[in-house]
């Protein structure tokens, strides 16, 4: 393959990227990997009238999900089967211990319908819950992401997937041994609060978020003595959400996409270090390689 065609081929998977999502969102929401977990093996036609769907299609999207690596598709005696690949057991059933279903639902319900917007945030500067709801662009935190309960609900278990992800990375991007208290500000479930008392044992933290998220917060919790450490106050001023510019020119993936999302769904942007600099003496940063980077102030 010559270099051009190389590279029109790749810039043809990334104009037939969504697809790609949506396939992965359509079978989460199907809870496809919910029907085939404990290693489960299924036909099209089973899986079809579990989740209440067409065989045609289910099939369909069976073979789309083993062409992603997330099924593993079996032929024996001419009967086809599809079970879960260790991705999708580890990740994608919804009630596992590292679920990414929350997050993916979040994704699909309600991040795709921003990003069909992606043009008007650019040239407005702004998010775009106006186009997508009846919310406005200047509603507050509560309003544009918690219009319901269940909207409530599935808003916080998406952080609370997306933090048990990368909360080792942030964790211990720094040695914090030498603290004794922590206060995580719009902490959510307190899924890096549980990491932190994890890495430090001599660490108390204190979660502060919306009072109804704090309401949630329990149904969240892991058992065990190291719960102890941890307090969840109702709290009502502001948070910060934390993404920080890197002194290299060219943004890299997935980092790099991930002032859109900030854009187009909290009308936010990445910071740099010296931006912190405000009262503190030394701010460190350190890339996580995650979603999240790691900021140490001090004064
Ligand atoms: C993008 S989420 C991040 C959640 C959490 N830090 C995590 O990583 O899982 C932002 C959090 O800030 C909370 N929040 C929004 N406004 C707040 C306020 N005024 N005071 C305290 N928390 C707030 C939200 O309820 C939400 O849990």
């Amino acid at each position: 393959m010559s270099n051009e065609e190389g590279s029109g081929q790749e810039l043809l998977d990334l104009i037939k990227g969504f697809r790609r999502s949506k396939v992965l969102f359509t079978a989460c929401k199907l809870k496809v990997f919910d029907t085939l977990k404990n290693g489960a093996v299924l036909t099209a036609e089973d899986v079809a009238g579990k989740i209440n769907a067409s065989v045609c299609g289910t099939e369909q999207l069976l073979d789309a999900c083993a062409a992603l690596g997330l099924l593993e598709r079996t032929e024996r005696v001419g009967v086809v089967g599809y079970g879960n690949t260790e991705l999708a057991s580890l990740y994608l059933v919804s009630e596992g211990e590292h679920s990414l279903h929350g997050f993916v639902t979040h994704y699909n319900d309600h991040i795709w319908d921003l990003f069909t917007h992606l043009e008007s945030a650019v040239q407005e500067g702004t998010n775009q819950f106006h186009r997508v709801s009846r919310r406005r662009a200047d509603d507050s935190f509560k309003d544009s992401f918690y219009p319901s309960k269940e909207a409530q609900l599935q808003f916080t278990r998406a952080m609370h997937d997306l933090t048990k992800l990368g909360a080792h990375a942030v964790a211990t991007a720094f040695d914090l041994s030498g603290f004794t208290s922590a206060c995580d500000l719009g902490g959510c479930t307190g899924a890096l609060a549980h990491r932190l008392v994890q890495e430090y044992p001599h660490l108390k933290v204190t979660v502060f978020d919306l009072p109804e998220i704090i309401e949630l917060a329990p149904s969240f919790q892991p058992v065990g003595q190291q719960a102890a450490r941890i307090s969840f106050m109702p709290a009502g001023g502001i948070v910060i959400l934390e993404s920080t510019k890197r002194k290299q020119h060219r943004a890299t993936y997935p980092t790099g996409l991930w002032p859109k999302v900030l854009l187009i769904s909290a009308k936010g942007r990445k910071r740099a270090p010296a931006e912190w600099q405000h009262g503190f003496q030394d701010v460190r940063v350190v890339h996580t390689g995650g979603l999240l980077d790691a900021v140490l102030a001090t004064r």
